[in-house]
């Protein structure tokens, strides 16, 4: 016996190293249930030396977290000398848990008595840990997942939705359970649909290795919700078919804003109407259908007569409303398909495509008319606005959109010119008009930058002493080819255009110069009158650039007198008039020019701060012949007068005419009778001459 057990522990002791690297603890208790042998493995699983343990029972090692119901079966199972497998808490020697799979095997001798008990230990710690680990994380995943933001979903390769997030069952508008299963056709807008499906058989094929795309989901009862989706293709599990994933992005936002700022782009914010790039891209696409068809388009081109004294004298607001009533009228005339569009200010461009006959347009352009002679309602005020059409046809007025529009542009200002409430079909003829204007207003862009401009000057003599009393400035464009050309000509083209402004600007800085020039050559008694247009007066910066030039250029302002017509004096306002007040307190002389050709009230002679009168020169024509004339003549010259203001009488070209202001006591003359407009160095004899 004791030779057996011997044996038995020789054995160990031999196995012991080989046992000892597999990790495995053993232990043996005899059948009194102390140890009787531990090895090196137990001794780094449990923290505990051999010889602190040895004759000690087992039990040291419980952790307390079995019950001892679970102690009982274990002893009954080794008692009944079977092998007891199981999983069982113990407690290291540093208070840790230890969790092992342990197999304990009774021995028994050749009487069937249980002598020992063989127990195996494999540490099951860390692997329990780590799958513990793995579990919760999976956990975490599949919680992120399912809360995250982002519609997640698997799909097969054929598009059949596999698994999805809340999140995404929340995008399609489909309950979670019944995604599974469903083929994304069911949710994808139908016009997405096609363009998805290329790319997730592009995906399925490898040909791809991801794809984005922008689309839209249905929603029930609602727009659709546009999403941004990223799909890719999961990598591939050996003996399962492929799968994709899918991620989706509610855009729906940013979508709305890009719209916006769409929408901004091509239409006009005030009227919400179509703007002139979105009425040329309609055109287009209504010529290459009429191209198709054979049918008619016209395009017509409207003006409001009235807009612009509207706006400037019951203000901004009317002027607006009156904009947005006119959208709303022309709208409500036109069909459906029709486009109604504001290109500018007061112009609307009408775009009528599809049209069989002219007979038709005649119909509507009429309607257009008679529908904007009805007067306008806004704010207690009743607007009468009269309104010029011009038309333009295609396919006989032009081929492409830009000469249909500029050809209805140019039936327009036919239109405008016949009078007001009117239309005017395009003809061929009128643009040999606006040709030659156009050239010519790109003539003068470039006129103004290489200062082909120039000061002409007209003597203004005191009748009085005969001497000169000053020049008017005249400006001059002296055209490389076509020579001197007339202000009547380019003023009004440089008004329309808004060049007016810098060539305003440049003939005022050369007045300037010109007096600085001459009183440096020792000529000082003189005044130099220089037109103002009502765009430059009224310009934010008007008096503070006459004050820079004056600084500039050091000059007398009594040597300057600024020209202003009626109809600037007809827009005064308080603010304006203070500018009138400061140049004259600041010295500078005012005239009001061309009197009598506009309103001629002489009530502007009483409220306005003026020096001088100077009388237009269809009053001057017939006053050698024509009493009744004379006799207005005579009140206007008595009245200016008695306002102290000085009167200057413009184109006197006789003798007579010359006789007559004499005797009405007129102060200065101007015209051929002494000499037209002349270069400076001609202006300069007559200094030397009438002195
Ligand atoms: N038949 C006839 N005509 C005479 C006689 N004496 C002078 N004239 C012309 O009458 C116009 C007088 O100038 P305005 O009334 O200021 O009328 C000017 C003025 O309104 C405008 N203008 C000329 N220069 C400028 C300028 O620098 N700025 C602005 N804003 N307007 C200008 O152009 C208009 C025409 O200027 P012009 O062609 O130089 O024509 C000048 C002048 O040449 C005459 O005895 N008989």
């Amino acid at each position: 016996m004791q030779q057996e057990e011997d044996q038995l522990f020789r054995l160990f002791r031999v196995f012991a190293p080989v046992v000892d690297q597999s990790g495995i603890s053993y232990m043996i208790t005899d059948a009194a249930g102390e140890l009787v042998y531990v090895n090196q493995a137990f001794e780094e699983m449990t923290g505990y030396r051999a010889e602190e343990v040895i004759g000690r029972s087992p039990s040291f090692l419980q952790s307390g977290e079995h019950d001892a119901a679970f102690y009982h079966d274990l002893w009954q199972t080794i008692l009944s000398g079977k092998v007891y497998r199981g999983i069982l808490k113990n407690r290291h020697r540093d208070g840790s848990l230890l969790i092992c799979e342990k197999i304990i095997a009774p021995i028994t001798n050749e009487r069937d008595e249980i002598e020992w008990f063989i127990s195996t230990d494999r540490d099951l710690t860390e692997s329990i840990r780590l799958e513990e680990e793995l579990r919760s994380s999976r956990e975490r995943l599949a919680m992120v997942i399912d809360r995250a933001p982002l519609g997640i979903a698997v799909a097969s390769e054929d598009g059949v939705i596999q698994e999805a997030n809340a999140a995404f069952s929340r995008l399609v508008d489909l309950p979670p359970d019944e995604l599974p299963g469903t083929h994304l056709s069911r949710f994808t807008h139908p016009e997405d649909i096609e363009e998805e499906m290329v790319l997730v058989r592009a995906l399925s094929r490898g040909e791809i290795p991801s794809y984005s795309l922008e689309k839209r989901y249905i929603k029930q009862g609602d727009e659709p919700l546009w999403v941004r989706v990223h799909v890719a293709r999961l990598p591939d599990v050996p003996g399962q078919r492929p799968l994709l994933i899918g991620m989706a992005e509610d855009i729906s936002v940013r979508k709305k804003a890009e719209e916006a700022i769409l929408h901004q782009a091509f239409h006009d914010p005030l009227t919400g109407l179509p703007n002139r790039s979105l009425l040329l891209d309609r055109l287009y696409s209504a010529i290459s259908r009429a191209r198709r068809t054979q049918e008619l388009v016209a395009v017509l081109f409207l003006d409001l007569d009235r807009f612009k004294s509207i706006n400037d004298t019951l203000g901004h607001t009317i002027g607006d409303r009156l904009l947005k009533h006119t959208a709303d009228r022309l709208l409500t005339s036109l069909r459906e398909y029709d486009t109604v569009s504001r290109t500018g200010g007061d112009e609307f461009v009408l775009l009528l495509p599809g049209l069989s006959d002219g007979e038709q347009i005649m119909h509507t352009v009429e309607r257009i008319i008679e529908l904007m002679a009805e007067p306008f309602e806004i704010e207690g005020h009743e607007l009468h606005i009269p309104t010029s059409i011009g038309v333009a046809v295609f396919p006989q007025d032009g081929a492409d959109a830009e000469t249909l529009i500029k050809n209805a542009d140019v039936a327009l200002y036919r239109a405008k010119e016949m009078g007001r409430n009117c239309f005017v079909f395009y003809n061929p003829d009128q643009n040999v008009y606006s040709h030659e204007r156009l050239l010519l207003e790109n003539e003068m862009r470039r006129a103004l930058r290489e200062n082909q401009f120039q000061l002409f000057f007209q003597p203004q003599i005191d009748l009085a002493t005969g001497s000169l009393a000053g020049f008017e400035s005249l400006a001059r464009w002296n055209h490389p080819q076509k020579g001197m050309i007339s202000p009547g000509l380019f003023i009004p083209i440089a008004e329309e255009t808004g060049m007016i402004l810098p060539l305003g600007a440049t003939v005022l800085r050369d007045a300037f110069a010109t007096v600085a020039r001459w009183r440096e050559q020792g000529k000082e008694a003189f005044k130099l009158s220089v037109n103002i247009s009502g765009r430059q007066f009224y310009q934010k910066n008007f008096l503070s650039d006459v004050m820079d030039l004056r600084d500039r250029y050091r000059i007398p302002p009594h040597s300057i007198e600024l020209e202003i017509t009626e109809s600037i004096a007809m827009q005064m306002t308080p603010s304006t008039m203070d500018v009138l007040l400061q140049l004259r307190k600041e010295g500078f002389l005012i005239s009001l020019d061309d009197f009598g050709t506009g309103y001629s009230s002489l009530k502007y002679l009483q409220e306005f701060p003026l020096d001088c009168l100077k009388i237009d020169r269809s009053f001057i024509e017939h006053i050698d012949t024509d009493r009744r004339q004379r006799g207005l003549l005579a009140s206007i010259v008595g009245m200016a007068k008695s306002l102290e203001l000085t009167v200057v009488a413009e184109g006197v070209e006789t003798e007579g005419q010359l006789s007559v202001l004499t005797d009405l006591g007129c102060d200065r003359i101007q015209g051929y009778y002494y000499s037209p407009p002349v270069p400076e160095h001609q202006a300069l004899e007559f200094f030397s001459r009438t002195t």
